[in-house]
């Protein structure tokens, strides 16, 4: 029996990376300072594996930003744009690398950085490769055989970690019509293979091919291409095995095309899809010599493993097919939950004693191996994780009748509006009296250095709260005043007092717990601090009432409540294991229609409810999405109807596509949507008009991913696009979204064009109309 580790966090324990390389771009430290510390951030991840007696130790789990891009470099799949950069002398490989992600504006260039997108259903996000028919591959970068060298160096012997062919290609995206990204695999394979040798003359034993597609449903085209790939594949050397791994969910439909690969280990994730162990030992895979990676750990939550359970699916495994021919392993790579529980020092004992973090699950990995083995003394650490288990499943910290009775108590007429969209929109135009082609923004506005030292030294009790206070109070009144001189019609109050806007809500709810150094990678440098729902979830008290009222108090035009919704607030938290996720959802459901009601009674007039991660929370399997936008509908509707029809409900969403849940969106029933269009230069609007999208609807007219100021005629030319597509009465006008990753300068230009082009498109259709 082996053990087996699919990937490792890689930003470092205390955040290493990200303050290496927001340092190094800030032109503060050297290439080589960034690199000693990516080389320490490894090796302490490797050492630690293999002092817990890892034995399928990963390497090429790091990366200075994303292992999607990385394997671009190592395909040589560069777009053109960047190749004034690939042609200069000792241009560094690592510079190359960062303007791919982010762009590049110096030295006279202006290039514009590659998409950016979710990694399945996680807040994970990768960058997207870019495709062009019959495009030539070449090995380019030597980062895998690097780390591998590396990692041997360090005296370990590396399970490199490779992007698969066919998931690299699904990954990326067509940038001409007329082919499909996946007849590439021809020119691309041969790169894999050359890369195999190189590995194979470096006496690597195991490569882990990711294919996270094979969860999805696949073409039958795009299945041929996974045989095609890894009948290949499996040519280049006998030395080198293969381990196939894909995760998040069932192989499904795809399952027999796995059998039939001739790869030598198949990993399950058996946290999402359990049953699959018993399809699989329903054939007679018994009578091949192929291995299984059994991944009973959950990789992407944080509750400590249950291990009678996950010994149960082991013990299955094993009377089938021996223990020789099995791995125990976490169902996903380690990326996905924080680094270490033991940094958590504030967490309450009882709560803390149920979590288990990457290098927590690590070790679960051996002890479960150890367990199933009969390892002397492994009796113990049975004993004790039964413990941890049953106090869980009995605390009274967990269970909250009077919430469950709520919850159950939900009627039909909780999730629906007093009228139709068509009256309610007229009582809220006599309220609000609002121009054509209304303007606003989408909540955040830039969170300076200073907001979040002043957070800081509050955390730390260095200030009071009350300076705190009086300092994010004139942090808010600054951002009203300059709205009104902007000209802006329906202000925000600038979101000062959020450090995130999903942690900022758990911390405030009962049922959540909250980390101090629960980091997890988003995207690049950025990270996020999930809370962690642990129990039943109540609002204890109103959260945003005070400083949206005081920031109403400011200003006679409408200010707009701000609030995440209840699927966003799900998706980016840890989440409870122990009931189904939709009953979750309800109980934030409730809270958040508490809130909005309170912010109604407190004079607010309009209130906005965020769900960008609605389309993230949706199934990878197609089978499983009806059940899905079903509940997760009702929940936005159930915190979003309790209010008078006067009183006018946005929602926002972003990072997201449209086209295949249009209708979803419109049973939303929010009066006006804002959504993130401008990347794609409006293409997304197609869907709202295809489908005659019946609310109001705010399309994106300037992308605040970048710091590059939009003119008034580009945001005038977008607002024509919408209008062509969309009633001129329906359209608002604003960014794609939250501001807070701006910087002030910027941010008022912007807004001060976007004003203008949004009179511009007033007085435009105001012809046309009267
Ligand atoms: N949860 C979540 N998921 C999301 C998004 C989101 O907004 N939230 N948006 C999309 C992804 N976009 C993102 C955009 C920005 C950041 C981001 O800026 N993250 C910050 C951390 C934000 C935060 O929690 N800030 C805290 C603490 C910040 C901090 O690092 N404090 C310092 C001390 C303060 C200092 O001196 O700077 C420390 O602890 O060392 C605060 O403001 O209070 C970062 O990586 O830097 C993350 C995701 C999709 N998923
Ligand atoms: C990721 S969606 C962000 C919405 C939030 N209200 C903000 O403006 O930051
Ligand atoms: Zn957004």
């Amino acid at each position: 029996m082996f053990t087996n580790i699919l990937g490792y966090p890689r930003i470092g324990g205390h955040r290493e990376l990200k303050k290496a390389c927001e340092s190094y771009w800030a032109g503060e430290s050297t290439l080589r300072d960034l690199q000693l510390t990516a080389k320490e951030i490894r090796r302490h991840n490797w050492l630690l594996q293999q002092q817990a007696g890892i034995d399928l130790i990963p390497c090429n789990d790091f990366s200075f930003y994303d292992q999607v891009l990385d394997m671009c470099l190592t395909v040589s799949a560069i777009p053109e744009r960047f190749h004034p950069l690939v042609e200069q002398q000792q241009f560094p490989e690592t510079d190359l690398l960062f303007a791919m992600a982010r762009g590049y504006q110096k030295d006279g260039y202006d290039i514009t950085a590659m998409e950016m997108t979710k990694w399945f259903d996680t807040n994970y996000h990768y960058i997207v490769p870019e495709f062009y028919a019959n495009q030539q591959f070449n090995l380019l970068s030597d980062k895998i055989v690097n780390e591998c060298r590396e990692a041997i160096q360090a005296g370990i012997q590396p399970k490199p970690v490779i992007l698969g062919p066919v998931s690299f290609l699904l990954c990326g995206k067509e940038k001409e019509e007329g082919f499909h990204r996946i007849d590439l695999l021809k020119n691309l394979l041969p790169v894999y293979k050359k890369l195999m040798q190189q590995l194979d003359e470096l006496n690597i034993r195991t490569i882990q091919f990711d294919e996270p597609y094979l969860s999805l449903n696949l073409t039958d085209a795009e299945r041929k291409g996974v045989v095609y790939t890894y009948n290949e594949l499996s040519k280049v050397t006998p030395r080198i095995s293969i381990l196939l791994a894909s995760y998040f969910e069932c192989y499904g439909e795809n399952l027999t095309t796995v059998l039939g690969l001739p790869v030598q280990t198949i990993h399950l994730d058996l946290v999402r899809c359990s049953s699959q162990l018993d399809d699989i030992l329903a054939t007679d895979f018994a009578k091949s010599d192929k291995k299984l990676s059994l991944g009973v750990i959950d990789g992407r939550n944080i509750w400590k493993n249950d291990f009678e359970n996950s010994l149960k699916l082991i013990q299955k495994a094993v009377a089938a097919i021996g223990t020789d021919r099995i791995m125990i392993a976490p169902s996903c790579s380690l990326l996905h939950v924080p680094c270490d529980l033991s940094f958590e020092t504030a967490l309450p004992a009882e709560i803390k004693n149920w979590l288990s973090f990457a290098k927590q699950k690590v070790e679960e990995v051996v002890a479960l191996k150890q367990l199933a083995t009969n390892a002397a003394g492994a009796a113990a650490l049975l004993d004790e994780n039964k413990q941890a288990i049953a106090s869980r499943r009995t605390s009274p910290l967990i269970h909250k009748t009077h919430v469950k009775e709520r919850v159950a108590a939900i009627t039909d007429a909780d999730a629906h509006r007093n009228s139709v969209f068509a009256s309610r929109r007229q009582q809220q135009q006599a309220l609000l009296k609002l121009p054509l082609f209304p303007t606003t923004t989408i909540g955040s506005f830039p969170q300076t250095a200073d907001i979040r030292q002043l957070r800081a030294q509050l955390k730390k009790g260095s200030i009071t709260l009350e300076a705190y206070n009086t300092a994010i109070k004139a942090s808010t009144e600054t951002c009203v005043r300059m709205q009104e001189e902007l000209n802006i019609d329906v202000l925000v109050h600038g979101e000062f007092e959020r450090n995130d806007m999903v942690e900022y809500f758990g911390e405030q709810l009962e049922g959540y717990v909250f980390t101090k150094n629960g980091w997890v990678q988003s995207y690049g440098s950025r990270c996020v601090k999930p809370p962690v729902i642990f129990g039943d979830v109540e609002r204890k008290a109103p959260m945003t009432v005070e400083w949206t009222s005081y920031a109403q108090s400011l200003t006679n035009r409408p200010m707009k409540g701000m609030l995440t919704g209840p699927v966003t607030i799900l998706q980016w938290s840890f989440v409870r294991d122990d009931q189904p996720r939709e009953t979750t959802t309800m109980q934030i459901a409730l809270a958040i229609r508490d809130e909005v009601s309170d912010l109604e009674k407190a004079g607010i007039k309009v209130i906005q409810i965020d769900e960008p991660a609605i389309r993230e929370g949706l199934p990878l399997r197609k089978e499983n999405w009806a059940a899905y936008l079903q509940w997760a509908v009702k929940a936005f509707k159930v915190s979003s109807c309790s209010v008078e029809d006067s009183t006018q409900i946005h929602t926002h969403m972003c990072y997201s596509e449209f086209n295949d849940i249009i209708d979803s969106i419109a049973a939303m029933d929010a009066d006006v949507i804002t959504i993130e269009t401008s990347r794609s230069q409006m293409e997304l609007l197609d869907a709202f008009a295809d489908f005659k999208y019946p609310n109001e609807i705010g399309p994106g007219v300037y992308d605040i991913h970048s710091p590059r100021v939009p003119t008034v005629q580009e945001m005038e030319q977008l607002l024509q696009k919408a209008a062509d597509v969309i009633p001129v009465e329906h359209l608002w006008v604003n960014p794609d979204c939250g501001l807070k990753t701006r910087k002030w300068p910027e941010t008022k230009q912007a807004l001060q064009n976007m004003v203008e082009a949004a009179a511009k498109a007033r007085a435009k259709a105001g012809v046309v109309v009267a």
